[in-house]
């Protein structure tokens, strides 16, 4: 290395540890949580055995609040904390109640969340809290676990019970010995994405079993404090309009809490919360409590992407989208080999595909010898792993606990992985298929760059897409473009291929065209594969035409040359488009449907489109 590029990697070196450091000091309060008011084993559970040695803002602004008992609406950025956030007050809470609970009390607080994955997560780290607290039961229930089994821990009783919508509303009407009397709080974790996967009807059912109102003495007898009223707790970091219509449906006089807020301060009252310890101080955390004006229209926020995060595209024309997601991630683990990266695709068809391709494709492609047929390696030498809705629950779980663990590893996943789930030291995401709305494009993203950390994301877009970057800088997306052609001419190229100078197009570059070539023999030298090919093209291109609202003029299936689409599943020619995946797709759909003991899904206020269903 010469001396000059030795500089310029260690000023870079610095200008990362600067940054760094601002991202943390953006992120971190200078104050403790026991200063919030939490009770003294809970601060040093939250600092001793979990290490968090401060609060984070959004913490630091929705602790006292949510102890006062007030209803909270929080919109603050992915990875600033926000569990920890709704739990630790509840969790103070209960443990001093006296007399103690037990487990015959029943169910004290409830967190509804999106997915099974966010669900389990959530209990693990309820699971940490709790550590001091024996007494306090944690619990969950979800779709794709045995009811019976779920039935049995719910009548010995769950004092914190986290839940997906479809099951909760299941037991809430069938199961007797749910015991919910004492229930006190109700918490939506990222409430959008609840609606958004059409969950509107489950919702309004929930809380209308549920009730409202006051624990009186009669339902209070035994435990906790008399006379309380529910308290509704509402979290996401971006917000729309159906999640106003949930706020309206579930929260009385919420506080709204979110670190980027300032433009609702033009519209409403500021005001600090009473039993906030900042409502009189002279801080910055005090602009950031807003008592929240019910009719506000939350829809046309910036949405809050960490600052730290560098933001690329690249811009790949559809016939080398493959050869580029390969050479892309390929570069990125030759760059730095330990690190994990999550790839978003549009359909459960194309991660299955991609899964099976990633997982067996070897390098380099020909061999003529014995020798050179033993040195073949995977393309990409780190661990491969798959997420998505289709999937057992089994491998679910599995998948998704291991690339937890994982140094080193890529996720391939559909949107079931894009909201809350939170994979210590991912570096990079890539949005190999298009987000539809900016909200979607902040969630995938903010898998990185988490708590401070640093982060890359990197989205797809082929030339006739491009105008979807003017939708992300409405929201405050601004992104850079990712130099392709010089990492491609960074491969060595295979056997006695001629390296050209100039090279006209993408396509014609010589790494582009063997590597396609390979990964074409591979899907015409295995049937399976090629088949997997078939049907991800398939549900790909119906996932295409399903863009909604305006981004229908932005990607436009007639645009599309289908010729290159199949080319970018390796396939030599197009597959018919009436495949068998979308009739497996509806019929999932549909089975799943009837699981929820759901009638197909119809559009109301709250529900979201059926594109979603396919979409995780
Ligand atoms: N005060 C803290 N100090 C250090 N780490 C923290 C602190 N609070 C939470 N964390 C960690 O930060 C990570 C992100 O937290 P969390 O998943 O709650 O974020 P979030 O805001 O809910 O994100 P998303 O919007 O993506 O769901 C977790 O690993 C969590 O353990």
């Amino acid at each position: 290395m010469s001396k000059r590029t030795q500089q310029s990697a260690k000023e870079r070196k610095q200008q990362e540890v600067i940054d760094g450091n601002k991202a943390k000091n953006a992120l971190f309060a200078s104050c403790s949580f026991s200063s919030l008011g939490l009770d003294p084993k809970l601060s040093d559970q939250l600092k001793e055995r979990m290490g968090f040695e401060a609060p984070t803002h959004v913490q630091a602004q929705s602790i006292p609040v949510i102890l006062s008992g007030r209803d909270v609406l929080v919109n603050a950025a992915t990875g600033t904390g926000k569990t920890i956030a709704y739990l630790a007050p509840i969790i103070h809470h209960l443990q001093g109640y006296s007399p103690k609970v037990d487990r015959t009390h029943g169910t004290f607080a409830l967190v509804i969340v999106p997915t099974r994955e966010l669900c389990l997560q959530v209990y693990e780290t309820l699971e940490k809290l709790l550590h001091r607290f024996h007494w306090i039961v944690p619990g969950y229930v979800m779709g794709g676990e045995k009811k019976a089994k779920e039935k049995a821990r719910l009548r010995k009783g769950i004092s914190i019970l986290i839940a997906t919508p479809g099951r909760l509303l299941d037991h809430l009407k069938n199961t007797a010995s749910f015991v919910h009397k004492h229930l006190r709080w109700v918490i939506f974790d990222e409430a959008d994405c609840i609606l958004e996967l059409g969950y509107g009807k489950e919702i309004e059912q929930i809380i209308k079993l549920l009730g409202s109102g006051r624990n009186d003495e009669e339902e209070t007898d035994d435990v906790g404090p008399k006379g309380i009223q529910k308290q509704n707790l509402l979290l996401s970091a971006t917000l729309n309009e159906k999640v106003n219509h949930l706020a309206q449906l579930s929260l009385d006089d919420p506080v709204m809490i979110g670190l980027d807020s300032s433009k609702y301060q033009q519209n409403l009252p500021v005001e600090a919360p009473p039993g906030s310890p900042d409502s009189d101080a002279d801080s910055d955390a005090e602009d950031l409590v807003i008592h929240v004006n019910k009719s506000a229209n939350p829809s046309s926020e910036d949405y809050g992407i960490p600052s730290q995060l560098v933001q690329k595209y690249v811009k790949v024309p559809c016939g080398a989208r493959l050869v580029a997601l390969l050479s892309v991630l390929k570069n990125l683990f030759e760059r730095e080999a330990s690190q994990k990266v999550v790839v978003f695709f549009s359909t459960r068809a194309a991660v299955d595909f991609h899964y099976s391709l990633l997982s067996e494709f070897q390098w380099p492609p020909n061999s003529e010898t014995q020798e050179e047929e033993e040195t073949k390696q995977l393309f990409l030498k780190c661990k491969t792993f798959r997420l998505h809705g289709s999937m057992e629950q089994e491998d679910r779980r599995s998948a998704f606990g291991t690339f937890k663990a994982e140094k080193q590893a890529i996720l391939l996943s559909t949107d079931v992985a894009a909201r809350g789930l939170d994979f210590p030291k991912v570096r990079c995401i890539i949005q190999y298929d298009c987000p539809g709305e900016a909200t979607e494009y902040v969630h995938r993203v903010g898998r990185t760059a988490r708590i401070g950390e640093k982060g890359e994301a990197l989205l797809f877009l082929q030339p006739v897409e491009i105008d979807y970057l003017k939708d992300l800088k409405k929201h405050g997306a601004t992104l850079a473009e990712y130099p392709l052609l010089k990492v491609l001419d960074k491969f060595p190229l295979p056997g006695n291929m001629p390296r050209i100078k100039k090279v006209i197009s993408l396509e014609s570059h010589p790494w582009v065209i063997s590597l396609q070539r390979a990964l074409e023999y591979v899907n015409y030298s295995q049937p399976k594969m090629k088949e997997l090919a078939k049907n991800a093209f398939v549900s790909w291109v119906r996932g295409y035409a399903a863009h909604k609202g305006e981004l229908k003029s932005i990607f436009v299936v007639k645009k599309l040359h289908l010729g290159h689409v199949a080319k970018s599943f390796a396939l030599k020619e197009q597959p018919s488009l009436v495949g068998k995946s979308h009739h497996k797709e509806t019929m999932k759909r549909k089975r799943d449907e009837r699981q929820r003991g759901q009638q197909p899904k119809k559009r109301n206020k709250m529900n979201g489109s059926n594109r979603s269903t396919q979409r995780t």
